[in-house]
């Protein structure tokens, strides 16, 4: 039986989550979306449902968790994770709030702990003040992302008017007097009438003390990085499957593509490196609004001219000011939309029509739209390119699989789309 069900609110955060757990020696099983035919999940410590849920309004997202949720339950799981952006990305309205009280009540559970800390990627929380790339998270960069612009670092400000449960922190002052200190704060604020505790964590120590004073809850909610602490307890307590060989995937095939819909600092980086590699093709979004598949169309017909040897770039990935400014004209949904569609019916051709058979994606709604389109069901989890990214082979399907990478936008090195391929030989 999995001891651990997780609900993801990305595709690139379900593969993430997915790595961290693999890393830390759990089976680990991602599904596509709440499945809805028989999975081979094997002896797997655990499983992931990737829902693309971070951007829809409340009710469809609490009701995409419940679903997820009821799933998992049936599968046999114990104790259940919400995993969102270590960047805590919501809207003004949600999501994490709404899905957190969603989960704890369906539960009959009446706290949880809320962790975006990832400081292996440079995502630490310091007195419920969240730091991404070592400044406030509302000067790294996010309070320009096109669906979920991050304004506040205060994550008690942030998620306070998501839930009506009272919000609390469990500081770094706690954590570091270690696990029986953080049981302590915890029955503290659960006295006190807290729902959901902020928690802080600057490096991983942090997260194995915080894993093991959460392993008795039914919930909890947190990037990925907590996942590590989770699983060196179940070490600890000897309780994983034989873990050897977890992250073993089938030899790469076919021609090599990049897709990119993220706008985020780090994916900018690293195409300016890839363009210096590779034949690129520019998907303009304001063009893409003017002249839809027309663009499509020649996207396509381009990359099936381009040297089969060398892996090609197709990117929608712009500036924040050219990002405001066809947001301003179009509408951001309707641009973010018709540049995922875009991007993904070009993946579908790609794969099916070009031989392609080692696609990385850069985004996490993208990867969300990418992957529905190529009607994956599940994914086995292989080696990491980086931390949280690793590459992965759809779960079912007969003939060679494809080689699939995930990326979340501002993970990755700046060599990141140069660099993948040779993990996978
Ligand atoms: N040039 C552009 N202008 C406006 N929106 C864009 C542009 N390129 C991509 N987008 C949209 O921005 C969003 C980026 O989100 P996502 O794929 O999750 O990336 P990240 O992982 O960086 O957050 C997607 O909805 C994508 O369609
Ligand atoms: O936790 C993270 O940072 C990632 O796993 C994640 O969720 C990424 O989301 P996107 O930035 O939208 O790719």
């Amino acid at each position: 039986m999995p001891l651990l069900g997780c609900i993801a609110d990305d595709f690139t955060g379900a593969t993430d989550l997915a790595s961290m757990l693999v890393r830390g020696g759990a089976r680990t099983v991602q599904t596509i979306g709440v499945p809805d035919r028989p999975l081979p999940t094997g002896d797997a410590d655990a499983l992931v449902v990737a829902l693309k849920s971070r951007t829809l309004p409340a009710e469809e997202a609490v009701a995409q968790s419940l679903a997820a949720l009821a799933w998992l339950r049936s599968q046999g799981c114990r104790q259940f994770y919400f995993k969102y952006c270590s960047t805590f990305d919501s809207t003004a309205d949600g999501n994490i709030g709404p899905v957190s009280d969603a989960l704890l009540e369906a539960l009959g559970s009446r706290f949880t702990v809320a962790c975006p800390a990832f400081p292996e990627n440079r995502r630490s929380v310091f007195n419920g003040y969240l730091f991404a790339n070592d400044v406030l998270l509302n000067e790294s960069g996010m309070q320009d992302h096109p669906l979920t612009p991050m304004r506040d670092a205060n994550l008690l400000r942030v998620l306070q008017p998501q839930t009506r449960r009272p919000v609390g922190l469990i500081d770094y002052r706690s954590l570091r007097a270690g696990v029986e200190a953080t049981r302590a704060r915890i029955a503290e604020l659960t006295t006190e009438g807290v729902g959901i505790a902020i928690c802080d964590a600057i490096d991983n120590s942090d997260l194995e003390v915080l894993g093991k004073a959460c392993l008795d809850l039914p919930l909890v909610t947190a990037g990925s990085g907590l996942a590590l602490g989770l699983a060196s307890a179940w070490r600890e307590q000897g309780v994983l499957s034989s873990a050897a060989s977890a992250d073993r995937l089938a030899p790469p095939h076919g021609r090599r593509a990049i897709l990119s819909g993220s706008c985020s600092k780090a994916t900018l980086a690293q195409i300016a490196e890839a363009k210096a590699h590779y034949p690129s093709f520019r998907l303009e979004a304001g063009e893409l609004m003017a002249r839809g598949g027309a663009l499509v169309e020649e996207a396509i017909a381009w990359a099936a001219r381009q040297d089969a040897a060398t892996p090609v770039l197709i990117y929608a990935s712009s500036s924040p000011e050219e990002v405001r400014k066809v947001q301003e004209q179009f509408g951001t949904q309707q641009v973010g939309e018709r540049v995922e569609q875009a991007l993904a019916s070009i993946a579908r051709t790609l794969v099916q029509e070009q031989d392609v058979g080692q696609l990385l994606v850069a985004g996490g709604e993208t990867s969300g739209a990418v992957v529905g389109a190529l009607d994956i069901a599940g994914l086995r989890i292989g080696p990491s390119i980086d931390p949280g990214v690793p590459w992965t082979q759809p779960l079912s399907g007969g003939g060679r699989p494809l080689s699939l990478a995930l990326k979340s936008g501002n993970f990755g090195s700046i060599d990141f789309m140069v660099k993948a391929w040779g993990m996978l030989a």
